[in-house]
Formats: structure tokens, C-alpha cells, sequence
């Protein structure tokens, strides 16, 4: 048997689509929808992403400012410019990528982002009206992907036993709400959990965020579940994902790739919520 490998790109590819349209009808009524990504420091990591998420914009018609700063600067220098850009109207999104520099504190900088600016969807505001499900803020951009790239299978949620590994505030954790709002059965793994292989084999929907190359084997998967891989991790100069992809694909159903799987929908819902804040400010 072998899996059904879910394409991230095409799934991308429908909704930029329509983002194109929305973004058109902005820029119509005199709105241009404008992102300004922050990216301290020269983690190339984070370089690939902001060359992406650059071209992503371009590619829907989103005005793109990017930011880049020395890896040495203050705390007070980065306040500042978050401070600008939450007064600048002209600017509807702000993206602060992250990790940022140890010597940085990371929680304040999130803090000060305008809720209604914060695409990423980190402020406490929007963290807490995903956790709550009273809705209208912004959803993290990863697992907001995920639940589409999970559509495009056909699979229902609901009533499913759906494991999320991984427990972040940018990943695991809105992935389990978003999953717990679609009526599934949501277990949460993180590093100190017992017997996570009984846990993981168990899933009708497995989702792995961690952040070990193929960490994942086919003797932890369902047969025919639906396994969404979102590590990205180098090795050898070569993009890995946390799931062993050849031994998952004799298992699963349905599992995505790395690259080419959750993080061309990431980039997808950045766009979104870029537009759904310039529509909200206008
Ligand atoms: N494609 C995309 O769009 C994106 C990809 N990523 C990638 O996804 C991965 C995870 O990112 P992120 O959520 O930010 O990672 P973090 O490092 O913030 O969190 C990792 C999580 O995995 C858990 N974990 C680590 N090792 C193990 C283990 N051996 N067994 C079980 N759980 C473990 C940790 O547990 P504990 O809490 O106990 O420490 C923690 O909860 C990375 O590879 C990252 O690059 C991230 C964002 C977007
Ligand atoms: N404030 C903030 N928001 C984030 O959303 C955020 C962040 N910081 N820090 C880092 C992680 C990681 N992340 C990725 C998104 C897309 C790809 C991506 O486009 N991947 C492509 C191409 C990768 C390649 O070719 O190298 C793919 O998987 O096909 C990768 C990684 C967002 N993150
Ligand atoms: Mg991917």
C-alpha cells in the first residue's frame, strides 16, 4: 500500500487564487494591503522563510517591507520599531520571525504588537480568542495550513483521535485547539510523555512538530491515517522533516512531504490574514 502524498503547493495554489481576487477588490477601494516582517540576526533558516513569504506576497499583490536588523541590537531598539510600525497606517500586518537572539526578550516584543496587526496570531489576545472559540482574531498560520491540507484529503475530524507531538505557542498548542474545535479527540505529546509510540500509533490524525529529523517511523503510524510532517530541519545541507517520509508512505493514507507539504500553506495563511487585517483596518 501506499499513501497518497498531500501537495501542498496545489492546496496553496486554489487559495492564492482567491487571495488574488480579494487583494484586487482592496486595492480597488484604495486599500494596500502591506506586511512588514522584522527578521534579526542572519539565521538562514529564517532567510529561506522571509524569501518565500516575500515571494508569496508578490505573487498575490501584498506590498512587502522587509526589515532586517544586526543580531547585536538592544531590547529598546526593537520596541521601538514595533512601536513605529503598530502607529504607521500604512502598515496592516507585523511579523516579528522568531527565535530571536537569546538576549532578546521575545515574550515583551510579542506583547507589543498591535492585536489587530499581529497576522502571526501570538498575541495573548489572539492566542485567547482561538483558545476560548470566540473566533475574529487572527489564527496561527501553521495549523490554520494544516486544517487545509487536512480538508484536501476528504477525511472527516470529528470523532477522530487526532495527536498533535509538539506543544509550542506557534505550532502544537493553537493545533490542538484548532483540532479540539473540529470535534476530534485531541492528545497532546511533548518530551517528558510516556509510551509516545502506543500514543502516536493510536492517531487517525498525527501531527508532528518537534523538530528531530525523521524522528517519526512507520511502526509509530496507523495503517491509513493522516500524517502532516511539519519539521524542518537541515541536515547534510538537505530539508528533513520529522517523519521518516519513505516508511510513512507504506503506512499512512495520506502524509505530506518536506519541502512542498505544511510550508507553502503557512506562507498561504500569512497572506490571508495579511488581507483579513487590512480589510478589518481599511
Ligand atoms: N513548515 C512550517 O511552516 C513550520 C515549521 N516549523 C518546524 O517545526 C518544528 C517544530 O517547531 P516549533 O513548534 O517551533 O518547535 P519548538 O522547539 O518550539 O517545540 C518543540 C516541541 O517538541 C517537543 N519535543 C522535542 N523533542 C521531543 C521528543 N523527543 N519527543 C516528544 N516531543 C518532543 C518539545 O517538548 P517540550 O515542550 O517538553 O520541550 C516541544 O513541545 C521545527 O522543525 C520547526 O522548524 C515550525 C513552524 C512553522
Ligand atoms: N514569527 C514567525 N512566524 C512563523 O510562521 C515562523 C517563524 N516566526 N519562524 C520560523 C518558522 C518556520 N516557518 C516556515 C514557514 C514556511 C516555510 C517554507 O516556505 N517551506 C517551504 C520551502 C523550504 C525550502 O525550500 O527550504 C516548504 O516546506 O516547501 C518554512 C518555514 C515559519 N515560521
Ligand atoms: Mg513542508
Amino acid at each position: 500500500m501506499s499513501a497518497q502524498i498531500i501537495d501542498g503547493k496545489k492546496v496553496s495554489k486554489d487559495v492564492r487564487e482567491e487571495l488574488k481576487a480579494k487583494c484586487e477588490d482592496l486595492k480597488a477601494k484604495g486599500v494596500e494591503p502591506c506586511l512588514a516582517v522584522v527578521l534579526v540576526g542572519d539565521d538562514p533558516g529564517s532567510q529561506v522563510y522571509v524569501r518565500n513569504k516575500e515571494r508569496g506576497c508578490a505573487e498575490v499583490g501584498i506590498k512587502s517591507i522587509a526589515y532586517r536588523l544586526d543580531a547585536g541590537i538592544t531590547q529598546q531598539t526593537l520596541l521601538e520599531l514595533v512601536d513605529k510600525l503598530n502607529r504607521d497606517p500604512a502598515v496592516h500586518g507585523i511579523l516579528v520571525q522568531l527565535p530571536l537572539p537569546k538576549h532578546l526578550d521575545e515574550k515583551e516584543v510579542l506583547r507589543l504588537i498591535d492585536p489587530k496587526k499581529d497576522v502571526d496570531g501570538f498575541h495573548v489576545v489572539n492566542a485567547g480568542s482561538l483558545f476560548t472559540g470566540e473566533g475574529g482574531g487572527f489564527v496561527s498560520c501553521t495549523p490554520q495550513g494544516i486544517m487545509r491540507l487536512i480538508a484536501s484529503t476528504g477525511v472527516s475530524i470529528e470523532g477522530k483521535n487526532a495527536v498533535v507531538i509538539g506543544r509550542s505557542n506557534i505550532v502544537g498548542k493553537p493545533m490542538a485547539m484548532l483540532l479540539l474545535n473540529a470535534n476530534a479527540t485531541v492528545t497532546v505529546c511533548h518530551s517528558r510523555t510516556k509510551n509516545l509510540k502506543e500514543i502516536a500509533k493510536g492517531a487517525d490524525i498525527l501531527v508532528v512538530a518537534i523538530g528531530r529529523p525523521e524522528f517519526v517511523t512507520g511502526d509509530m503510524i496507523k495503517s491509513g491515517a493522516v500524517v502532516i510532517d511539519v519539521g524542518m530541519n537541515r541536515v547534510d545541507g538537505k530539508l528533513k522533516g520529522d517523519v521518516k517520509f519513505d516508511e510513512a508512505k507504506e503506512v499512512a493514507g495520506y502524509v505530506t512531504p518536506v519541502p512542498g507539504g505544511v510550508g507553502p500553506t503557512t506562507i498561504t495563511m500569512l497572506l490571508s490574514n495579511t488581507l483579513q487585517a487590512a480589510e478589518a483596518q481599511g
